[in-house]
Formats: C-alpha cells, structure tokens, sequence
C-alpha cells in the first residue's frame, strides 16, 4: 500500500461519523435495518466469551447482557465499542439482548500480537484518551515504552496523557523534559494524596488506561473508581456462569466517564503503523513530508538524507526539539523487533 495519500482507518471512520443525512438535523446516519427501529444505543463495558455487558444509553446504572445477532457473523466487538441492541434490554438476571449493529468507530487500540493469537486485535474501541501510566520509581521509568504507547495513541486516535505515579520516591524532572516538546499533558501523583489532576482529566471522557505491573495502577484505579474490584468482578461473572479473565474492562467514573483497564495486554500492536501515521500527529510536519521522496521514513540522514524534515527545520520554521521528537517515536516504531519493553 503507498503511504501517500493513504488514509488512516479512524480518519475514513470519522468522515462517516460526521456525514448526516440531508434534512433530517441532528439524527445521525443509521444503517439499521427497518425491523430493528427500536434498537436501544448502549456501550460495551465488558467482553466474556461470547457475551456483551453493555451499559443502555452509555449510562453505567442500567447494564444488559448481550450476544451477537447471527446477521453480524464474527465481526468484532470490543469494549468501547457503540452498539444498537434489540431483545430484552431490561437487563434482569438471565436475559439476553441482541447487538444488531456496530458504529463506526473514532478510535481503535490494537494489542499485540501473540503466541496464540498472529493478528493485532482492536482491543479498545472509541476510547478519547490513551493514560500511559508510568512510575517514577520502583520500577524505574521505561521511555521505551511510553514511546511505544505515544505511537499507539497517536495513530489510534488517542489523546496521549502521561501519568506519572510514586513522586514521594523520586522527581519527574527528567522525563518531563524529556517530553517536553511534545505538548503532552502530563499528571504527577502519589499515592498518599488524592489524584484530583487525574480525576479531572478523565471526567466524561472515555480513557483507555495502560502501565506495567508494579507501577500503581490498581492503587490509581481504585482511587479513581471507588468499587472498581466489585465492577470488575461482575463484568468477569457475566456470560457462562464461569469467571474468566477478561481482555478490558470500562469501569464508570463516579463524575462521568469510563475508565477502560486492560489487565493482561503487555503492550498496543504497532505493526500496521505506517510513518505518515505518526507524522499526522504533528501538524506541521504533515504539509512538509508531502514533499519527501515517496520511500521516505523521516529518518533523516543517513536513512532518509533527503527528508523535507530537516529542511523546514533548518529553515527555522519548525522547532529541532519536536523534530527530535517526532523522530524518537518513529524510530521506536521501526524497531518493532527489537520489542523494548
Ligand atoms: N511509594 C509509593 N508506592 C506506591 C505508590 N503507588 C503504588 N505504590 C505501591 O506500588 C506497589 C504496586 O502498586 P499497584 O497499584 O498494585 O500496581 P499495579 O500497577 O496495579 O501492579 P499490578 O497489580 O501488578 O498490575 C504496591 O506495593 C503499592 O503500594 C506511590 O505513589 N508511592
Ligand atoms: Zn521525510
């Protein structure tokens, strides 16, 4: 596939979000089918072997037990995920409804691929925020893997949000000047004071959360999500009747907002990321590569030595730090085998 000209999945997906029908206001486009005109819209929270726990109307308070109606066939659907449900949506104890339809989504987050499974699967779906979740100490900080998760989020859709845990054991003042030039919004928390930053960073939005073990975030969630540990222990009964692990979970924010944990995912799948998906993140770059040679990975010399990047920069029209930047995260990107985290 050329890069040039290529467009992003979420960047086709957003012009379909956006289009609405001609006269008919503010109702969005639907492609229900006329028997399911009384689908009810709900978010999926909870994924589990074949069944759906979906919040009805996006609101934590009524959740419904779902299966995928036949018509759909295998097509994916991860928490985060917008659906349209018809059947019995009381959501009492045994019932089921049906997901007839799947929106369009405004932003995926892939895993990994692994052992078991070759292909990087959408994990999280719609999610406004990626919150990287990083200590500062015990573990000490990996830039690895924040860069590999600024590439995720930005090619995803994702806001980027650095959360920056265990400030009583060191200083942020390293990595914060190591991010600086990427207008980052960063958050610094301790555990023995309330993380009222975060708290208001994540309200009404929907943020996808990820972190190593070890770097507090359960500490975090728990704070943020004061019944987390029973949420998620009801999302995992839902389905079979077996508790099973789950792949994310959307835990509502007592201000409004979901917060999307993803126990067990190690690190988002960059595989399918091209440069120019990177570079889109950087507004003035984007005009510049247009005029790159068409192999062009902004590199620079030796790799790229005829990159428009270093022209405009040396030309003062865009700062080296963001340059620097920009090419950290590529090169993470190309990189892929040697897998830093
Ligand atoms: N000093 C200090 N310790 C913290 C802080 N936050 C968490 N911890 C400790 O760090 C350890 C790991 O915290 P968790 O919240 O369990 O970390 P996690 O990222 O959820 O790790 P997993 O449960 O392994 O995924 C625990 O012993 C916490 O008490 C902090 O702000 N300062
Ligand atoms: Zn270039």
């Amino acid at each position: 596939m050329s890069r040039r000209g290529r467009k992003s999945d979420w960047d086709r997906l957003d012009e379909s979000d956006v289009r609405v029908r001609p006269g008919k206001g503010t109702r969005p486009r639907s492609k229900i089918r006329p028997e399911h005109a009384d689908a009810r819209m709900a978010m999926v929270v909870g994924v589990d072997r074949g069944r759906w726990t979906c919040a009805l109307d996006g609101k934590p308070d009524h959740e419904v037990v779902a299966m995928r109606a036949r018509e759909l066939g295998r097509t994916p659907i991860v928490v985060g995920d917008l659906v349209d449900l018809v059947g019995d949506t009381s959501g009492r104890p045994d019932t089921l409804a049906r997901v007839v339809r799947v929106a369009d989504r405004s932003s995926v987050l892939r895993r990994t691929a692994d052992d078991n499974d070759p292909y990087e699967r959408v994990v999280v779906a719609n999610a406004q925020q990626l919150l990287i979740v990083c200590s500062l100490a015990d573990p000490p900080p990996r830039t690895g893997f924040i860069d590999r998760c600024l590439v995720a989020a930005y090619a995803g859709g994702l806001k980027p949000v650095l959360c920056l845990t265990k400030s009583d054991l060191a200083s942020a003042d390293d990595i914060v000047e190591a991010y600086a030039d990427l207008e980052l919004p960063m958050l610094i928390t301790r555990s023995d004071q309330e993380p009222d930053e975060v708290r208001e960073r994540l309200t009404d939005q929907v943020s996808a959360l990820v972190g190593h073990s070890g770097v507090g975030k359960s500490t975090l969630v728990n704070k943020l999500v004061p019944d987390a540990f029973r949420a998620v222990s009801a999302v995992s009964a839902v389905g079979k009747g077996r508790h099973t692990s789950t792949t994310a979970v959307a835990l509502p924010l007592p201000a409004g907002g979901w917060v999307v944990d993803t126990p067990g995912i190690r690190s988002f799948g960059l595989a399918h990321i091209e440069p120019d998906d990177i570079v889109a993140a950087f507004p003035e770059f984007v005009e510049p590569v247009e005029e790159c040679p068409s192999n062009c990975g902004h590199l620079g010399p030796p790799e790229d030595p005829d990159c428009m990047l270093d022209v405009v920069t040396e030309a003062g029209l865009a700062r080296p730090g963001r340059l620097e930047s920009l090419r950290r995260l590529l090169t993470s990107r190309a990189r892929l085998d040697e897998h830093v985290d």
